[in-house]
């Protein structure tokens, strides 16, 4: 697919390249800075047209040359404006030191800045080059700005969130409104700096968009953009075979309401056929519960594999309510060459057995797609859990790598990504998707994309994307059924 700027995302080292990649072309980069602050300067004068008065926090690097560019330019719009500085104002370099020298405003030590009510702060103290946890003078006035409840615009970041990672270094503004340029960073994406920026505009401060694609990896906000050219697998016209024969494997007789989610799931996101694949002592409760579902018998080994003979059987998803133990690996092993949706228990049932499981996948090719939570992840990624280095973003590429899967690694900020390295963050999902039995539903729906036909990574974030427009359609008192019943078309 072409790379358009409309859904990328960069991160911050990436954005650093492109600044350097744009200052070569001969590019004047003060020129930049004034787009960024007078763009954080429009934002903050169309937001709080009431505001008595703006308050600059500018830090020591280029984040704080922008906020020195919007002081200037609100002050000129007829402002009141106060500038603070965090660190000694004489010692900016480049572009920043010509910003303060531009602005007429003469700015106070940081820790003078008591909050009133009226005013409105510009955050300008650290963006993209927050490079440890935030110094104590910085965390002071954090906590009294947040304590007074004071509407905060924060310029590229809000100052305090890790932009590649989203992780709080420390303290953070909690922002109404964040500026950022060219492209949102990982921290405007994932939690818990997404929560912390209010609303994002991404304004473009004139680097030609070539240069931007030019240094993108393969990062994208999980929007249709990124995968309706794969929708034509799910074609309406075709007959019920074709539109693909989804296969969920139910557990024991106490716990068959979460594979029954995933098949009704299935069914109505699309899959032509949808069975329920159930042991005996299960078989009479699902009896009574299933119509357009069907049901078929598997108890054991012998019986999943007399109907693997089946080829036309491509596509499963193993997991809800399933139980941990055994006959969950047994089955898995035994489905690695097909599409194979693999959650919850199917996840645990792997834990300190994973390296098994992923061998298996890279011998038989088949498709799998992991949907893990944060507590399953860490039992079957523990090493990749555990380094506190990583991004969740790049927790999820290193998964995917190590397992030859899809992993979609579920929460409010789901991050999809593939082997290759290609990943999307969704941005779609409601809070009260958290509800018991959302993420049964979603595997069948990533389930059914893949028995259509659709390549993985495109079904299984086509489904996350839609499993969150269910959520957004169902309201705030969405259960798992609701959810199915309010799941848009593709
Ligand atoms: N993208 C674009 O195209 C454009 C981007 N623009 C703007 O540039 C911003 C990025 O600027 P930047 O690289 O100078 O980084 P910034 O966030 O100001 O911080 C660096 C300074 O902070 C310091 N420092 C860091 N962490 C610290 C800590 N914990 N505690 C104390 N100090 C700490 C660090 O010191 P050092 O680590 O070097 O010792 C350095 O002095 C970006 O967010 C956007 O607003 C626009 O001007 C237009 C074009
Ligand atoms: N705060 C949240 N905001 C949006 N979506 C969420 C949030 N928390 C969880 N989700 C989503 O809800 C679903 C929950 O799935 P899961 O944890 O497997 O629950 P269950 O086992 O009850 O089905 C996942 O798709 C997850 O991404
Ligand atoms: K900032």
């Amino acid at each position: 697919m072409s790379q358009t700027l409309s859904n990328i995302f960069v991160t911050p080292a990436e954005m650093t390249s492109v600044d350097k990649d744009a200052a070569h072309s001969g590019i004047d980069s003060f020129s930049l800075m004034r787009s960024a602050g007078t763009a954080v300067s429009a934002a903050a004068l169309r937001l709080y047209p009431g505001a008595l008065r703006f308050v600059t926090l500018c830090g020591p690097g280029n984040n704080g040359g922008d906020g020195y560019v919007a002081a200037a330019a609100l002050a000129e719009s007829g402002a009141c404006v106060t500038v603070f500085a965090l660190g000694e104002p004489a010692k900016l370099k480049g572009d920043a030191a010509r910003a303060r020298e531009r602005c007429a405003l003469a700015p106070g030590p940081l820790d003078g800045y008591e909050p009133q009510p009226g005013d409105v702060v510009i955050d300008a103290l650290f963006g993209a080059g927050l490079a440890r946890e935030v110094p104590k003078q910085a965390r002071n006035v954090i906590g009294r700005v947040n304590a007074s409840g004071v509407p905060v615009v924060a310029v590229d970041l809000p100052s305090g969130i890790d932009g590649r990672t989203g992780e709080i270094r420390g303290a953070s503004f909690v922002a109404a409104h964040t500026v950022t340029f060219m492209a949102p960073k990982p921290g405007h994406l994932l939690m818990p700096g997404r929560a912390r920026c209010g609303t994002i505009e991404v304004f473009d401060i004139g680097i030609p968009g070539r240069f931007v694609v030019g240094r993108a990896g393969d990062l994208h906000i999980n929007t249709p953009t990124l995968w309706e050219e794969h929708l034509g697998a799910l074609d309406p016209e075709a007959h019920k075979y074709k539109r693909g024969h989804l296969a969920v494997f139910c557990g024991g007789s106490a716990s068959t309401g979460a594979a029954r989610l995933s098949a009704a799931a299935g069914l109505r996101a699309g899959a032509g056929l949808v069975t329920l694949a159930s042991p005996v002592e299960a078989l009479a409760t699902n009896a009574s519960h299933l119509t357009a579902v069907m049901l078929k018998e598997i108890d054991g080994t012998a019986d999943l594999s007399a109907w693997l003979k089946d080829k036309r059987l491509s596509t499963f998803v193993l997991g809800p309510g399933f139980g941990v133990g055994k006959t969950a690996r047994d089955f898995v092993l035994m489905l690695c060459d097909r599409a194979l949706v693999l959650d919850a228990d199917g996840i645990t049932s792997f834990k300190e057995a994973e390296e098994q499981l992923f061998d298996r996948i890279a011998e038989e090719g088949g498709e799998v797609v992991m949907t893990p939570h944060d507590g399953e992840f860490g039992r079957i990624f523990p090493g990749i859990a555990a380094d506190t280095a990583l991004s969740k973003i790049e927790k999820a590429q290193a998964a995917a790598k190590l397992s030859h899967s899809v992993i979609v690694y579920k929460g409010p900020d789901t991050v999809i990504a593939a082997p290759s390295g290609r990943a999307a963050v969704n941005v779609n999902a409601p809070p009260w998707l958290a509800t018991a039995g959302s993420g049964d539903v979603l595997a069948g729906i990533i389930g059914a994309h893949l028995a259509q036909g659709m390549p993985s990574f495109e079904a299984a974030a086509a489904a996350v994307w839609r499993h969150g427009e269910a959520g957004v359609a169902a309201g705030r008192t969405a259960t798992a059924e609701m959810l199915i019943e309010s799941m848009p078309p593709l």
